[in-house]
Protein backbone atom coordinates (compact mmCIF):
# COMPACT_ATOMS: atom_id res chain seq x y z
CA UNK A 1 0.00 0.00 0.00
CA UNK A 2 1.09 3.75 -0.84
CA UNK A 3 0.73 6.76 0.38
CA UNK A 4 0.08 10.06 -1.96
CA UNK A 5 2.46 12.60 0.06
CA UNK A 6 1.92 15.60 -1.24
CA UNK A 7 0.26 17.38 -4.45
CA UNK A 8 3.82 16.86 -6.17
CA UNK A 9 2.72 13.62 -7.15
CA UNK A 10 5.69 11.62 -5.11
CA UNK A 11 4.48 8.85 -3.54
CA UNK A 12 6.35 7.52 -0.60
CA UNK A 13 5.77 3.85 0.65
CA UNK A 14 2.92 3.59 3.04
CA UNK A 15 5.88 2.46 5.84
CA UNK A 16 7.95 5.58 5.20
CA UNK A 17 4.68 7.84 6.01
CA UNK A 18 4.38 5.57 9.04
CA UNK A 19 7.50 6.19 10.19
CA UNK A 20 7.25 10.07 9.86
CA UNK A 21 3.96 10.30 11.20
CA UNK A 22 4.98 7.87 14.14
CA UNK A 23 7.74 10.23 14.41
CA UNK A 24 5.69 13.32 14.86
CA UNK A 25 3.24 11.70 17.54
CA UNK A 26 6.35 10.64 19.49
CA UNK A 27 7.81 13.98 19.17
CA UNK A 28 4.81 15.80 20.26
CA UNK A 29 3.99 13.29 23.13
CA UNK A 30 7.84 14.06 24.64
CA UNK A 31 8.51 17.35 23.41
CA UNK A 32 6.96 20.40 25.60
CA UNK A 33 4.07 20.92 23.24
CA UNK A 34 1.88 19.44 25.57
CA UNK A 35 3.09 21.13 28.65
CA UNK A 36 2.28 24.65 29.18
CA UNK A 37 5.31 25.56 27.86
CA UNK A 38 3.85 25.10 24.25
CA UNK A 39 5.92 23.96 21.11
CA UNK A 40 9.24 24.00 20.55
CA UNK A 41 11.25 24.71 17.33
CA UNK A 42 12.59 21.60 15.13
CA UNK A 43 16.09 20.66 15.57
CA UNK A 44 18.54 20.19 13.00
CA UNK A 45 18.14 16.65 13.37
CA UNK A 46 13.84 17.23 12.81
CA UNK A 47 14.43 19.64 10.07
CA UNK A 48 16.39 16.74 7.74
CA UNK A 49 13.95 14.11 9.10
CA UNK A 50 10.80 15.93 8.69
CA UNK A 51 11.13 19.18 6.38
CA UNK A 52 13.27 17.35 3.89
CA UNK A 53 10.15 15.75 2.42
CA UNK A 54 8.35 18.92 2.14
CA UNK A 55 11.18 20.78 0.40
CA UNK A 56 10.75 17.93 -2.19
CA UNK A 57 7.27 18.88 -2.68
CA UNK A 58 7.58 22.25 -3.45
CA UNK A 59 7.46 23.47 -0.02
CA UNK A 60 10.15 26.15 0.01
CA UNK A 61 12.23 27.69 3.09
CA UNK A 62 11.24 31.68 3.31
CA UNK A 63 13.94 34.12 3.67
CA UNK A 64 14.44 36.34 6.44
CA UNK A 65 12.16 34.31 8.80
CA UNK A 66 11.86 30.64 10.08
CA UNK A 67 9.32 29.44 8.07
CA UNK A 68 8.07 27.54 4.76
CA UNK A 69 5.46 28.79 2.36
CA UNK A 70 3.98 27.07 -0.84
CA UNK A 71 2.14 27.90 -3.86
CA UNK A 72 -1.04 26.08 -4.87
CA UNK A 73 -2.84 26.23 -8.10
CA UNK A 74 -6.26 25.06 -9.04
CA UNK A 75 -8.60 24.97 -11.52
CA UNK A 76 -11.10 27.73 -10.52
CA UNK A 77 -11.96 29.72 -7.58
CA UNK A 78 -14.30 27.04 -6.68
CA UNK A 79 -11.86 24.22 -6.27
CA UNK A 80 -9.50 26.91 -4.43
CA UNK A 81 -11.83 27.39 -2.08
CA UNK A 82 -12.49 24.38 -1.06
CA UNK A 83 -9.12 23.51 -0.97
CA UNK A 84 -9.46 26.52 2.20
CA UNK A 85 -12.04 25.45 3.95
CA UNK A 86 -11.20 21.48 4.22
CA UNK A 87 -7.81 23.19 5.02
CA UNK A 88 -9.27 25.30 7.76
CA UNK A 89 -11.44 23.16 9.34
CA UNK A 90 -8.12 20.65 9.67
CA UNK A 91 -6.19 23.83 10.90
CA UNK A 92 -8.68 23.96 13.45
CA UNK A 93 -8.66 20.73 14.94
CA UNK A 94 -5.14 20.81 14.87
CA UNK A 95 -5.49 24.43 16.80
CA UNK A 96 -2.76 25.59 14.21
CA UNK A 97 -3.34 28.08 11.59
CA UNK A 98 -1.84 28.53 8.56
CA UNK A 99 -0.99 32.33 7.01
CA UNK A 100 -2.37 32.39 3.92
CA UNK A 101 -3.53 34.59 1.09
CA UNK A 102 -6.09 33.71 -2.31
CA UNK A 103 -6.61 35.27 -5.52
CA UNK A 104 -9.05 33.48 -7.84
CA UNK A 105 -7.78 30.17 -7.99
CA UNK A 106 -4.30 30.84 -5.66
CA UNK A 107 -3.22 30.00 -2.53
CA UNK A 108 -0.16 31.26 -1.34
CA UNK A 109 0.49 29.61 2.13
CA UNK A 110 3.20 30.61 4.90
CA UNK A 111 3.66 28.13 8.21
CA UNK A 112 5.09 28.87 11.18
CA UNK A 113 4.46 28.92 15.20
CA UNK A 114 3.95 32.27 16.46
CA UNK A 115 4.52 30.81 19.94
CA UNK A 116 7.83 29.75 19.71
CA UNK A 117 8.80 32.09 16.50
CA UNK A 118 10.06 29.58 14.31
CA UNK A 119 9.26 26.20 12.39
CA UNK A 120 7.79 23.29 15.15
CA UNK A 121 6.57 19.90 14.37
CA UNK A 122 2.75 21.43 14.35
CA UNK A 123 3.98 23.40 10.94
CA UNK A 124 4.88 20.04 9.51
CA UNK A 125 1.54 18.32 10.06
CA UNK A 126 -0.49 21.27 8.94
CA UNK A 127 2.04 20.78 5.73
CA UNK A 128 1.19 17.42 5.16
CA UNK A 129 -2.99 18.25 5.95
CA UNK A 130 -2.87 20.89 3.21
CA UNK A 131 -0.90 19.20 1.03
CA UNK A 132 -3.17 15.85 1.28
CA UNK A 133 -6.00 17.97 1.23
CA UNK A 134 -4.42 19.80 -2.55
CA UNK A 135 -4.33 16.13 -3.62
CA UNK A 136 -7.83 16.18 -3.48
CA UNK A 137 -8.71 19.65 -4.91
CA UNK A 138 -6.56 18.89 -7.76
CA UNK A 139 -4.12 21.45 -7.28
CA UNK A 140 -1.92 21.40 -9.96
C1 LIG B 1 -4.35 29.87 21.85
C2 LIG B 1 -4.02 29.06 20.65
O1 LIG B 1 -3.81 27.72 20.99
C3 LIG B 1 -2.75 29.58 19.99
O2 LIG B 1 -2.85 30.95 19.74
C4 LIG B 1 -2.38 28.82 18.72
C5 LIG B 1 -3.41 28.96 17.63
N1 LIG B 1 -2.86 28.79 16.30
C6 LIG B 1 -1.55 28.98 16.06
N2 LIG B 1 -1.10 28.94 14.80
C7 LIG B 1 0.18 29.19 14.51
N3 LIG B 1 0.57 29.15 13.22
N4 LIG B 1 1.07 29.46 15.48
C8 LIG B 1 0.73 29.49 16.79
O3 LIG B 1 1.58 29.71 17.64
C9 LIG B 1 -0.63 29.24 17.10
N5 LIG B 1 -1.08 29.24 18.35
Amino acid sequence: MQHLYASCGLVLPCRLWQCIGHRLLSMDASSPTKSKKGPSTLSPEQRQELLDPLLQCNWKLVDGRDAISKSYKFKDFQQAFSFMTHSALNAEKLDHHPEWFNVYNRVDVTLTTHSCGGLSSRDVRLASVMDAAAAKYFAQ
